[in-house]
């Protein structure tokens, strides 16, 4: 009786708690600002590390919480300046009750959406989701403020979170439709990501239970252009400061394990021990992350930012001396807007991203669809509730496709609770429809979330310890042996090169000494030839002397007249003749004289060029020994005199 009293009573109590927490819901008082109501840091869920524990166990809640479909909301801007500034009208309606969002067929006033210039069909169209955010306009009684959003969804994944389920939000939506507002906010408004952060440390802060151990470790990095960027490493910086001249020289490889899935090699993994410190880290990855102006956005993300949390809770029994483990894998993910090159106007390098922005997004459609096709659905939804084999091998997901849908493969089609925020501006029918239509398709897929956690009892506990600290035990003696082995390594190294230098050492005394030898042996021999030049330079003196003499002799002869019955004339019968035939004789004898002279002229100036040449050649041996000597000079590095250079040839 008094047990039944007691079940009773518990069950009433928990009855006005439930109902307690429906009459403090926010969200159900229309007109009343929620932020009003409660601070977006006052969460209203209790403790989740005093109730996961009963959840993980109860079987019925975890066949509840083990299959289910991605959390799809919307959430519609308000007007942007450029809009304001071109009378753009709102195209979407929400209604607050089914949450449906309708896009409305523009009007031809709004030049962007002009249909006049089109042969498209522009119907209304209307899609269900979860949920359906109007921060459209700050008057309306169902304004959806940075808080609502918060405390909609993101505090239900935190939940899941403290009960060791990995989660994963991503906001997706064209260029300048709010996912960065959505997600990382501003200051005066923060988003989903600095919300999620201080609700988890001020939940860890105010954890009752003494036994429970709280490890956070963030990471955070950016896909840019295909290319993984860590966002929290310090970059490398070229010699001038400015960014390096090669990019790649911090791009990271994406890896992929049995064990632990799809990592990234590398990546800056962060212990925080509060919000300060997460904080820190966001205003320097903030500032590392890839942003530009484009005519659609003055601070438009180019690229993909992934923000990672690792929470692991250690929960140590003192009755049983056991020990639960369970880790949880929180993603925020602000991808880069879908973007039409006509509106951003891009060229460049705005062009090549968004050219890569729209093909990963691309890729990230076909997985959406691949994974929400009924065949592969109907395979994980099958009588055992477990995935069937056969279905799941029908429909191949693209997912190695890129870099963004490899890295988010777990997120998207395994073992995570899943949300996709579609952000939408007011006035750009296409894209938002587009957006819709993506959003819809996500809506059908199934993950498969399961609890991470580990139960180990002390002697389990016990062994993992001595087991790790025999590996460490062997990993101490082989960095040690390895030490040793490397320093022995180093010292043969040495010697080996000691070994070297000394034989080069010789090598070089060796040629040095042999240097010496040949230069003595090449003076010696040029001091032998000294006089036999001074002789030859005589001699082609005198040679050329004498040509000089005999060329000259034969331009000029001395001419005697032919003596008469053998007698030499007298002088005066030289007169005589002279006189009387003078002018005829002398001009026979000169004809007679300068054709035989000519005849010797021919023969001296041959004479005379045969000397020469000989002369030239001797000249050119002499300078060529002369060249060999000075040569071998240079190649011996002797700095004396040259012996042959004061022997000059002319
Ligand atoms: N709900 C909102 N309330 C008020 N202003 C908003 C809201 N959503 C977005 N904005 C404003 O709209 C502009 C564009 O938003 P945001 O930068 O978040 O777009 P985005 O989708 O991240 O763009 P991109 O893909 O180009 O990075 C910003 O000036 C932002 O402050």
């Amino acid at each position: 009786m008094h047990t039944f009293r007691r079940l009773k009573s518990r069950k009433l109590l928990t009855d006005a708690f439930d109902l307690l927490d429906d009459i403090m819901d926010p969200r159900l008082y229309r007109g009343i600002s929620s932020e009003s109501i409660s601070p977006y840091y006052e969460s209203t869920a209790s403790t989740p590390s005093l109730r996961a524990p009963e959840r993980a166990a109860t079987p019925d809640t975890m066949a509840d919480q083990e299959g289910g479909n991605v959390k799809v909301v919307v959430r519609v801007r308000k007007h942007v300046k450029r809009e304001i500034e071109r009378g753009a009208e709102c195209l979407i309606r929400m209604d607050p009750h089914t949450q449906r969002t309708t896009l409305l067929v523009p009007n031809d006033t709004d030049p962007a959406n002009a249909r006049s210039n089109s042969r498209k069909i522009y119907e209304e169209k209307s899609f269900t989701f979860d949920k359906s955010f109007w921060s459209h306009d700050e008057t309306s009684p169902h304004y959806a403020d940075q808080s609502a959003i918060y405390r909609s969804f993101g505090e239900e994944f935190l939940d899941h979170n403290f009960a060791g389920y990995h989660t994963c939000i991503f906001a997706y939506g064209q260029t300048g439709s709010g996912k960065s507002y959505t997600m990382m906010g501003t200051p005066d408004a923060p988003g989903l990501i600095p919300r999620t952060c201080q609700e988890l440390f001020h939940r860890i802060e105010n954890d009752p239970t003494p036994n429970t151990t709280y490890n956070v470790h963030v990471s955070y990095l950016e896909i840019y252009n295909e290319h993984v960027r860590d966002l929290l490493a310090s970059r490398p910086s070229s010699s001038s400061g400015g960014p390096p001249k090669d990019p790649a020289a911090y791009y990271l490889k994406i890896r992929e394990s049995p064990a632990d899935g799809v990592y990234i090699q590398g990546l800056t993994d962060v212990a925080v021990r509060s919000y300060a410190d997460i904080s820190r880290l966001f205003r320097i990855g903030d500032a590392n992350r890839t942003t530009a102006a484009t005519k659609m956005n003055d601070s438009s993300s180019r690229s993909h930012a992934v923000f990672t949390i690792h929470l692991k809770q250690i929960q140590h029994s003192l009755t049983t001396d056991s020990v639960i483990e369970r880790s949880a894998r929180m993603r925020l993910v602000d991808l880069a807007g879908s973007e039409r090159a006509k509106a951003t106007e891009a060229t460049g390098q705005r062009l090549v991203e968004g050219g890569k922005i729209n093909k990963s997004l691309t890729t990230l459609g076909r997985v959406i669809a691949a994974l929400a096709d009924p065949k592969r659905s109907a395979a994980f939804t099958s009588a055992s509730g477990k995935p069937g084999k056969k279905g799941a091998e029908t429909v191949v997901v693209p997912y190695r496709d890129s870099v963004l849908t490899w890295l988010l493969k777990d997120s998207l089609g395994g073992n995570s609770k899943t949300a996709m925020v579609a952000c939408i501006a007011p006035s750009d029918y296409d894209e938002t429809l587009s957006t819709l239509r993506y959003a819809s398709q996500a809506k059908m897929i199934r993950t498969r979330a399961t609890v991470n956690q580990d139960a180990v009892s002390a002697a389990q506990r016990d062994a993992q310890i001595a087991e790790m600290a025999a590996t460490i035990a062997a990993l101490q003696t082989s960095f040690h042996a390895a030490t040793v082995a490397r320093k022995r390594e180093e010292a043969s190294e040495l010697e080996e090169y000691q070994k070297q230098v000394g034989r080069m050492q010789r090598m070089m005394e060796e040629s040095r000494l042999v240097s010496e030898a040949k230069i003595r042996s090449l003076t010696a021999e040029v001091e032998e030839l000294r006089p036999l030049c001074e002789r030859l330079r005589g001699e082609g003196e005198a040679l050329r002397r004498h040509l000089g003499l005999v060329v000259g002799e034969l331009r000029n002869p001395i001419v005697l007249p032919a003596p008469r019955g053998g007698e030499l004339p007298t002088p005066e019968e030289m007169g005589e003749e002279n006189g009387e035939d003078e002018k005829d004789k002398e001009n026979a004898g000169d004809a007679a004289l300068l054709q035989d002279d000519e005849g010797y002229e021919d023969d001296g100036e041959d004479f005379a060029r045969e000397l020469h040449a000989h002369a030239e050649d001797f000249l050119k041996e002499i300078g060529m020994f002369r060249k060999k000597v000075g040569g071998d000079y240079a190649r011996f590095g002797e700095r004396r005199p040259n012996p042959l250079a004061e022997v000059t040839v002319n």
